[in-house]
């Protein structure tokens, strides 16, 4: 990243910029922007909305947000930022553009910026997605823009294809960024750049050495804040086919010519079409005991809060080897664990344990990565053990991690698109999901703070899933 361009003046239009999302995300990622000059001096933030909200009552809400989510700042640092922050209400769609082309031409002017670079970010729903981009072309917004999508980009075959449709009726594919911040986690970036940097990491990485792969992601969290859009979507469509996806395709890939932007993406999206459609014998539903009674959740919801699926990638590399992923809410641990096991090599040895070689990488907060190997157990006879070594990424020297909403909201800025999906990755995606979403197994209750049915456990043998409901 030090060898990035300096940027020019900015115009950052947040839609939905009083949402759930941009409080807890987007908002704080920019502020962690601006506080670390990453940003040009020229910027300007609008908000947007359906309501008339001042520049000032916005003004209010976002160091209300600083402080809810204990985003660390002084006097100086907020009075800097509030100064670029404005309001545009009255909602925005292809009939009445509301007072955000007036905003946004003001912006410019403050800015003594005629060609600022104008960055739509879609913090709203998905069904808004389609009618805000065609409000964009047809109120002058989308020319040179750059437009961010948050996900779900469709939760269909069909609904995918029709956004996409109606997107690309609008936007050239180089102006479309679909985020995706499971790829912003420094550890995920470490998926291609441990391996790529590291011969002895990049000679192993493939069905010869490697035994299974482990994407696991359970969650402690309920779904009370958001129980209505949850119950709509569930485990697969929230957690499944997007964040686990996109982590076993970076995983998968064939290494790109360059980690240009380009080829990264083209080696991590085009993958996803070796991904065999998942079978629903390889597919593990669960529900929590009391999800029903929960506020916003209907009494006979059939909505999964938990997946556990068996994945297979049918390249040379990885052909025979399965994918297993797991993530699901109310559990017994949060982790966040991508974990290569690797086979034990045939020899002298006996008695080896299965799951004793394993690189795993840690993608919650800063970034972990861990090594766990099979060695003597220091004393008197030759019985085997297992050690691990562990590489916190914020111990490496100069570490400034930033958190994955900033990393990509940069990217965004600069133009890089390496970290963002691709219409032709999401729409494989849909296909590899087909079967599972038009005839899902039953969710089999599960009670909270488990790990999830019982029956989610096989599909995990030999080794069974790392992760368990212990501490670590
Ligand atoms: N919340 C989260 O933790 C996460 C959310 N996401 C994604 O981020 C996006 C936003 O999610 P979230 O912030 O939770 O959503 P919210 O339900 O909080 O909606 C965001 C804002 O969108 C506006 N809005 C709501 N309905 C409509 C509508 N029908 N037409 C136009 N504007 C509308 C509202 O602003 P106003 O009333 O001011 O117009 C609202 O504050 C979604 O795509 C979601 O999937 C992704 C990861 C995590
Ligand atoms: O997108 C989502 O991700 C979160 C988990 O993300 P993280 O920020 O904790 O890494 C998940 O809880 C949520 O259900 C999902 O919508």
């Amino acid at each position: 990243m030090v060898d990035r361009p300096q940027l020019g003046p900015t115009i950052f239009v947040l839609f939905g910029a009083t949402g759930d999302l941009s409080k807890r995300m987007v908002i704080p990622a920019f502020f962690q922007l601006a506080q670390s000059g990453l940003l040009n001096s020229e910027w300007m933030l609008i908000g947007t909305g359906r309501g008339n909200v001042s520049d000032d009552q916005f003004r209010d809400h976002v160091r209300d947000v600083l402080h809810q989510f204990g985003v660390p700042h002084d006097d100086t640092d907020w009075e800097a930022f509030a100064r670029r922050l404005r309001f545009a209400g009255g909602g925005f769609t292809p009939d009445n553009p509301g007072t955000l082309p007036a905003a946004v031409r003001q912006a410019r002017e403050d800015l003594h910026a005629a060609d600022a670079q104008l960055v739509h970010y879609l913090a709203l729903p998905p069904s808004t997605f389609a009618e805000t981009t065609r409000a964009l072309g047809a109120h002058d917004l989308a020319r040179g823009a750059r437009v961010v999508y948050e996900k779900p980009f469709g939760t269909s075959q069909a609904a995918f294809t029709e956004l996409d449709e109606a997107v690309h009726h609008v936007l050239d594919e180089k102006q479309i960024y679909r985020i995706d911040h499971f790829l912003g986690k420094e550890s995920t970036q470490n998926l291609h750049i441990l391996r790529f940097a590291n011969g002895m990491i990049e000679g192993v990485w493939n069905r010869e050495h490697v035994e299974q792969v482990q994407i696991d992601v359970p969650e402690t969290l309920d779904i009370d804040d958001r129980s209505r859009f949850y119950d709509a979507t569930g485990a697969v469509l929230d957690m499944l086919v997007t964040h686990l996806f996109q982590v076993a395709a970076e995983i998968a890939m064939e290494p790109p010519q360059t980690l240009g932007a380009d080829d990264l993406q083209s080696a991590r999206e085009s993958v996803i079409g070796a991904f065999r459609p998942l079978d629903t014998a390889d597919v593990v539903l669960g529900q929590y005991e009391g999800y029903r009674d929960v506020d916003g959740v209907a009494d006979d919801s059939t909505t999964e809060t938990f997946v556990a699926a068996r994945l297979w990638v049918d390249t040379d590399r990885w052909r025979g080897v399965p994918f297993l992923l797991r993530t699901g809410k109310m559990l017994g641990v949060s982790r966040q664990r991508v974990s290569l096991v690797f086979r034990s090599p045939q020899g002298p040895l006996t008695d080896i344990p299965p799951d004793g070689a394993v690189l795993t990488f840690d993608l919650s907060g800063d970034g972990e990565i861990d090594i766990s190997m099979v060695v003597k157990e220091p004393g008197p006879d030759d019985s085997l053990s297992v050690g691990h070594l562990g590489l916190p990424l914020d111990t490496v020297p100069l570490a400034h991690a930033l958190a994955p909403y900033s990393r990509l909201i940069l990217d965004v800025l600069h133009g890089d698109r390496s970290l963002f999906t691709r219409p032709d990755g999401l729409a494989h995606v849909w296909t590899v999901a087909d079967a599972l979403l038009r005839d899902p197994p039953p969710a089999k209750p599960y009670p909270a703070g488990s790990m999830g049915p019982p029956e989610a456990e096989d599909l995990a043998s030999p080794c069974g899933w790392l992760v368990t409901g212990s501490p670590d």
